[in-house]
């Protein structure tokens, strides 16, 4: 995909979030959260309800901390009309009305900016998006993905050097996905800064080069994807294994170093693993040894919540859950 370069790449977008919180009564949002994002493509990965969309709409000056400090080069964000010229938001909800035609809804954003030429700005915006073809049909009409498209446009269309994307890929057709996340990776190749949210660490890591992890509010953990990857992984892992003797198999397998804990239950055996890799090449040579067929492997704590909670009670808890 083709890109035309926009003053952008010159441009430097770092947004810096100094001990920033929110809560809305009771609940907090986001707590005490430290972070600094630059050009490039950052992902924001965190389960569901782990204050993702707050924090954007912090960042992109539509929410005010309740404390803490939220900054664009080096310029508070709230009630700063200068830095709303510098920010895109993409939301998560949709609210578009459907009757405009793509032309008519990314135009429409152009004239609110007040932009001096609102017809060009909108045009630019929607080539970006490989939308012009088809700029002059309902937006109704429009395929899931390409309705995100046009709501990119809109978002870039006053050509802000931070655009924010709040669970942009949510329920898309691969197709359509590959499409956006090439989108998102060229303008961050141009010098933007992007940032978007979303629950799938696959995702984050096929798109980002550096990843935010927010969990219960907090800021969980922080690098590259192998970074992530490797504090997903290197982690105690517990499976349950069923067997055809259940009894001699967790007896060899207590005595392997890498089985920090081996329990007999009335499904199978419990192993608490403390190195992932080592276990599960070992456990089918150890079966194949003693001569017990294996029929499951499953592990217990994988789904994406006791990762995460993992990742924000550290290594040092043990990973308790
Ligand atoms: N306007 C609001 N009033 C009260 N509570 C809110 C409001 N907005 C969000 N919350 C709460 O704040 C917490 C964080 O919500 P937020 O939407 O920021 O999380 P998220 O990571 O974006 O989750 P999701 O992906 O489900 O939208 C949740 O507990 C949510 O219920």
């Amino acid at each position: 995909m083709t890109m035309t370069t926009s003053p952008t790449t010159t441009r430097q977008g770092v947004i810096e979030l100094g001990q920033v919180s929110r809560w809305y009564g009771n609940v907090v949002a986001v707590n005490d959260v430290t972070m600094t994002i630059g050009p490039g493509v950052t992902g924001l990965l965190g389960p569901n309800g782990a204050g993702k969309s707050t924090l954007l709409h912090m960042m992109a000056g539509f929410l005010a901390p309740s404390t803490g400090t939220a900054t664009l080069n080096g310029q508070p964000i709230w009630r700063n009309h200068e830095i709303y010229r510098l920010v895109g938001l993409v939301p998560e909800k949709e609210a578009v009305y459907g009757f405009l035609t793509g032309w008519q809804f990314v135009l429409s954003a152009a004239r609110l900016h007040r932009l001096p030429s609102p017809a060009d700005a909108a045009l630019r915006a929607l080539d970006l998006v490989e939308m012009t073809a088809a700029k002059d049909r309902r937006i109704e009409t429009y395929s899931k993905g390409m309705r995100q498209r046009v709501k990119v446009a809109a978002a870039l269309v006053h050509d802000p050097m931070v655009l924010l994307l709040d669970e942009p890929f949510n329920g898309m057709d691969p197709r359509q996905r590959m499409h956006l996340m090439d989108l998102v990776r060229d303008m961050g190749r141009a010098g933007r800064t992007i940032l978007f949210s979303s629950h799938i660490l696959e995702e984050v890591e096929r798109v980002a080069e550096q990843i935010e992890v927010l969990v219960a509010g907090r800021h969980a953990a922080s690098g590259d994807y192998r970074e992530i990857r490797r504090r997903m992984t290197d982690r105690p892992h517990l499976f349950r294994v069923r067997s055809s003797d259940d009894r001699r198999l967790a007896a060899a397998l207590i005595s392997d170093s890498s089985s920090s804990a081996v329990a007999l239950t009335a499904q199978g055996i419990e192993v608490q693993t403390v190195d992932f890799r080592r276990f599960t090449r070992l456990l089918p040579k150890v079966a194949r040894d003693i001569g017990v067929h294996l029929w499951q492997l499953s592990p217990t704590d994988e789904d994406l919540e006791s990762v995460f909670s993992y990742l924000i009670s550290g290594p040092t808890s043990g990973g308790s859950r």
